[in-house]
């Protein structure tokens, strides 16, 4: 299947010497959720600047739906919503003309019927009428997203959709995001939060110092870095690893009753019917068990660290 959106060999080199993105190559699949994980500074925004025209790119190109942004300007954009980090509308304009308008300036003709629904989906109509400056800060970031939508783009882009944001609204957000992608938005949203990424995405891109280090199906990447922890919750307590349990990568704690295995999903053997068997051997029961896989977290850490 054809991309929706194709960015290749991508670089941005700032008027000040920096290079903010180095040489990107990123397809995204029409219909996905795609997070792009990176910390600050790393690239995401440019990125994402580039690929709406907001910033000229040095090198490469980029297409949408098939039209390259920039030969093909208005055809590549008017496919493309813009969620960004601040909210840049006149603030005494009302909720309703503010929406209006950005379809508007797609050259789109009005259509009431699909602002009134896109605000009863975001929950605002009942705020439509009011100046925006005196919307909460999570009703303006619904605002943002309800403008973004207005020309009924095919892809969303959402720049750090929850930075600062209470945990309530961050789960709202991200409901709205999964309703869009069930109604066929492509959804690239930027994020330093991985939990984020976890929860949300289908796909994971890290950026780190403008360059991508990886690009990754979510649970492909949580199955192939995780590294899985095994722990048993021991009958009688012991005062250290016994000895003849020292080729076992094993912890004790919880005052110990509690035995760690830490082991590769990905390897030949787990060597958990070896360490189970020696176990019993020398007489150590164990009356529960339970596994625990890496989070995101820790797989971002170190590849992060890794491309340093
Ligand atoms: N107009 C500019 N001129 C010079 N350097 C810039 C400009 N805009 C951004 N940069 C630099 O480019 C790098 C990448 O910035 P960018 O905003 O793309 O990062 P980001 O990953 O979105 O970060 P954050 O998570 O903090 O939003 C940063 O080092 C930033 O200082």
């Amino acid at each position: 299947m054809q991309p929706i959106v194709s960015i290749s060999n991508l670089s941005k080199t700032y008027a000040s010497g920096f290079q903010a993105l180095k040489a990107i190559d990123l397809d995204i699949v029409s219909g996905e959720i795609f997070a792009l994980l990176g910390p600050n500074g790393a690239g995401k925004t440019t990125l994402i600047s580039i690929v709406c025209g907001l910033v000229t790119a040095s090198d490469g190109t980029v297409t949408a739906g098939g039209h390259d942004i920039v030969r093909d300007y208005r055809a590549a954009r008017s496919l493309i919503g813009l969620v960004p980090q601040e909210l840049t509308t006149d603030a005494f304009e009302t909720v309703w003309a503010t929406v209006n308008l950005s379809r508007g300036l797609f050259g789109k003709r009005k259509d009431h019927t699909l602002v009134e629904k896109l605000l009863k989906q975001l929950s605002l109509w009942d705020k439509k009428d009011q100046k925006i400056v005196t919307l909460s800060g999570g009703m303006k970031r619904r605002l943002m997203i309800a403008k973004a939508l207005a020309h009924e783009p095919r892809i969303l882009f959402l720049d750090e959709p929850t930075a600062g944001v209470d945990v309530e609204l961050r789960r709202d957000m991200w409901d709205l995001v999964r309703g869009l992608r069930d109604d066929g938005v492509t959804v690239i949203l930027t994020t330093h939060y991985i939990e984020e990424a976890e929860e949300m995405a289908d796909r994971i891109g890290v950026i780190n110092n403008g360059e991508l280090i990886l690009v990754e199906d979510k649970n492909e990447l949580m199955r192939k870095l995780g590294r899985k922890a095994l722990t048993l919750h021991l009958h009688e307590p012991l005062d250290a690893v016994p000895e003849g349990l020292g080729t076992y990568a094993l912890e004790l704690s919880g005052d110990g009753t509690e035995l760690t295995y830490t082991y590769d999903t990905q390897g030949e053997r787990t060597g958990i019917t070896a360490l189970l068997t020696d176990l019993s051997a020398a007489n150590i029961r164990f009356r529960d068990l339970h596994t625990e896989q890496s989070s995101l977290e820790e797989i971002f850490v170190n590849l992060v660290s890794d491309s340093r």
